[in-house]
């Protein structure tokens, strides 16, 4: 599969390729981002200008107080604010103005395909229907094929922090809506809430014939990440980066070439690793794993796709050309769509390398 992904671009070239092109490079190659959670690119500005619209109260009193109230300890004290955020979603139009919004930022970042996640059960606790949901998203998807060329698809994720219960009741509502979403994921507070608690829904979910993903070795242990690939039978892992404590997971993806999608900056934003410095991507790669870069939620970790990859690269100098390449690759292979179009988008990818 890999080396039939591997078209015109060798080891040899893209090494001779000049490391001041780097950071163009990295700008300009076309890559997927398949970990983005839509709730995540919802920006101040949008949460201040929704809750005027909608009559909600904010408990901040400009968009630079809530901002400032972006200084994260770890996943909850993310999850706290991020759910209060979403809390100003209400009409169709606005989960489309979000959605808009985000597929704008993905179009200039040279993302030519996005597979995104959305947590309908933080807003049909609030009293939305889930109708209300699919439909805004929905439509700003739609309306991205053919206004921004970017090819875009919805993930429906669970929180794993509810019930095995309250995950089946959101599956029935979304199931009139079936064709809408290519797949589920779990989310949300990962220590406590392994992923055999899910292990039904997901079955149930196969059955369906979705994809599934679920995040995974964020903060949680890796036998989390076992756990996911055994008994929910996941396609990807989302962070994944805890597998690096464990050999024969490492050993296991590699040769599975299951992906993890991975998300720099948020990594760092929750102290998962110090300081991006210290980030373990190199590592991965150098293991052979189909790892990617990610945004997470960009409007709260300090920026989009290509942002993440500027950062990461500034921070550790052994990543080259060669990386940069491999990491858009990866996120071709990864991603939900025919072996077609994933070559199309490699030949993209090559000719951007190739050219200068
Ligand atoms: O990084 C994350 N981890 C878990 N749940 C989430 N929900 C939004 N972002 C995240
Ligand atoms: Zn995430």
């Amino acid at each position: 599969m890999t080396a039939a992904l591997l078209t015109g671009m060798t080891t040899a070239r893209l090494d001779a390729i000049d490391p001041a092109r780097l950071p163009a490079l990295l700008r300009q190659m076309p890559k997927a981002e398949l970990h983005i959670h839509i709730e995540g690119s919802l920006e101040p500005e949008l949460i201040f200008k929704l809750a005027q619209r909608n009559g909600v109260t904010l408990p901040y009193p400009s968009i630079e107080a809530l901002r400032a109230a972006y200084a994260f300890t770890d996943l909850q004290s993310f999850l706290d604010i991020y759910y209060a955020g979403a809390s100003v979603l209400l009409k169709e139009e606005d989960f489309f103005d979000m959605a808009w919004a985000y597929l704008g930022k993905a179009a200039a970042d040279n993302v030519v395909h996005t597979e995104i996640f959305f947590d309908p059960q933080t807003h049909t606790a609030r009293g939305v229907p889930f109708e209300t949901v699919i439909k805004g998203l929905n439509h700003a998807v739609h309306r991205a094929h053919t206004g921004l060329g970017v090819s875009a698809k919805l993930i429906l994720c669970f929180l794993r922090h509810l019930s095995e219960e309250e995950a089946f009741a959101t599956l029935e509502k979304a199931l009139p809506w079936r064709h809408h979403f290519i797949g589920v994921g779990l989310d949300s507070s990962e220590v406590g809430h392994p992923p055999s608690k899910f292990e039904r829904v997901f079955a149930r979910c196969r059955e369906l014939g979705l994809h599934v993903v679920a995040h995974a070795g964020e903060e949680g242990p890796p036998a989390y990440i076992h756990e996911a690939l055994d008994l929910l039978k996941t396609e990807r892992i989302d962070h994944g980066v805890r597998c690096l404590e464990d050999a024969d997971l490492v050993e296991r993806l590699a040769e599975t070439r299951i992906p993890l999608t991975v998300c720099p900056l948020s990594n760092t934003k929750l102290c998962v690793f110090p300081t991006m410095a210290d980030h373990n991507l190199p590592a991965l790669l150098d293991a052979g794993l189909c790892a990617m870069v990610n945004s997470d939620d960009p409007a709260y970790f300090g920026g989009y796709m290509n942002q993440n990859f500027i950062e990461l690269f500034a921070a550790l100098p052994q990543l080259t050309a060669r990386h940069a390449y491999q990491l858009a690759r990866n996120s071709f292979e990864a991603s939900f769509v025919g072996e077609e179009q994933k070559r199309a988008w490699v030949h993209q990818l090559d000719a951007v390398f190739n050219a200068g």
